[in-house]
């Protein structure tokens, strides 16, 4: 459904894995996209395949500025020659084990980087966001499903920047109550468009399950080290919340419009979970079954700093955004492995 009044959203991190998809999200419900990406941790040819996927007619409505947020000129570039009606604020690194040796990367990229955002927003009056947040703050959680006002706590230095970024929004908000922010905190993002033409392509040796499996079910990794068969869960192995990506995209799309709807939104988080807890070795049948093909596994010892079981809980985002995930892991896996099999290389043509 489009919107009356064409509204203009910037996205930075707009080519990564969530960003690609909620573009196409957004450009198909009538807004205007600019997306603001350096390509750190992605490539052009994902932009191209959002334009392939919405056709000539939306594409005129999405624009690709290649910029780094730490540099503040990149983007008031952007600000000074147009006018967001919001900013949807993907843009910055996410994994875990690199964060832990190199953590002023980190603190750089993704805390400088947003500072800098929020500097620029402010000169120019722009005071809405959506900020990607992570379960990752909620730590080791005591008890679960994971309720949005649980106490949260970081467990590696990407955690922390995760962690500060809610802090800081908060403080700013407190501070300019002008300011409408909400902060989703996704569980586990995997699948892909249903088209199999975007899709999750990590630099290097995967580190999250999915794309994980994906490879070796493309012949591209020989076996899935399982991390932790002891765990006092139904098979031993780790419980975790996976949402489809389109899904999450949506998700968004509910949450730009409570920002635009409610003058008196705050500063407020949500979880983006489907409030179900699946086991990796549960993850692996229904892969198995969704490919038809076998995935060799090892079980391993578990993996630090990695927690037992973390679901959502899906209330606030029901009641309040008036969304729920649509899809279960069926379709996740469906939709992963048709991403997969169309593109065993990722956007990359062979290595
Ligand atoms: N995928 C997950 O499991 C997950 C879970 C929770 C939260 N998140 C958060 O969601 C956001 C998007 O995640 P994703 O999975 O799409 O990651 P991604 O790496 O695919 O996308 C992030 C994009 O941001 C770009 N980027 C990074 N630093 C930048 C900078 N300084 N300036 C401009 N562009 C920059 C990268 O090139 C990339 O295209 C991230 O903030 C991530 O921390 C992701
Ligand atoms: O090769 C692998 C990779 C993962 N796992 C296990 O699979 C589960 C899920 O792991 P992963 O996909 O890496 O996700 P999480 O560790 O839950 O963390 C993800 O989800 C968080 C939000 O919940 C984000 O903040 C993180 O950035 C993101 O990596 C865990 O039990 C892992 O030990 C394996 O057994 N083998």
């Amino acid at each position: 459904m489009g919107s009356s009044v064409e509204q203009n959203i910037l996205v930075t991190g707009g080519a990564g894995f969530i960003g690609t998809h909620t573009v196409v999200q957004l450009l198909k419900d009538g807004f205007k996209v600019s997306i603001i990406d350096n390509l750190d941790n992605s490539v052009i040819e994902a932009v191209d395949r959002v334009r392939e996927l919405v056709g000539p007619d939306l594409s005129k409505k999405l624009d690709f500025n290649l910029g780094d947020l730490r540099n503040k000129g990149d983007i008031e570039k952007l600000f000074s020659k147009q006018r967001f009606d919001a900013v949807i604020h993907f843009a910055g690194l996410k994994a875990v084990g690199e964060s832990v040796g190199n953590p002023r990367r980190y603190f750089d990229n993704n805390l400088v980087g947003t500072i800098n955002l929020y500097e620029t927003m402010a000169k120019y009056n722009c005071k809405t966001m959506v900020f990607s947040s992570s379960a990752t703050v909620y730590g080791q959680p005591e008890t679960i499903p994971c309720m949005e006002d649980f106490e949260l706590k970081a467990m590696n230095p990407y955690g922390r920047t995760k962690l500060f970024l809610e802090e800081i929004a908060r403080d700013i908000q407190r501070a300019e109550p002008e300011w409408r922010i909400v902060l989703l905190r996704y569980f586990n993002p995997v699948g892909a468009h249903e088209s199999g033409s975007i899709g999750e392509d990590p630099k290097g040796i995967p580190n999250n399950l999915m794309p994980y499996i994906q490879q070796v079910a493309v012949g591209r990794l020989p076996e899935l080290n399982v991390y932790g068969h002891d765990y006092p869960t139904k098979d031993g192995s780790a419980v975790r919340d996976y949402i489809h990506v389109m899904d999450l995209a949506d998700g968004h799309i509910a949450a730009l419009r409570k920002l635009f709807a409610d003058p008196k939104i705050g500063c407020t988080a949500y979880n983006l979970g489907t409030g179900q807890g699946t086991s990796v070795l549960e993850m692996v049948a229904a892969f198995e079954k969704a490919s038809g093909k076998k995935i060799p596994i090892k079980l391993c010892p578990r993996r630090s700093g990695d927690a037992t079981a973390v679901y959502a809980s899906t209330e606030k985002a029901e009641k309040e955004l008036g969304w729920k995930a649509k899809y279960g892991v069926d379709e996740m896996c469906r939709d992963q492995w048709n991403w997969a099999n169309n593109n065993p290389w990722g956007y990359q043509k062979k290595l």
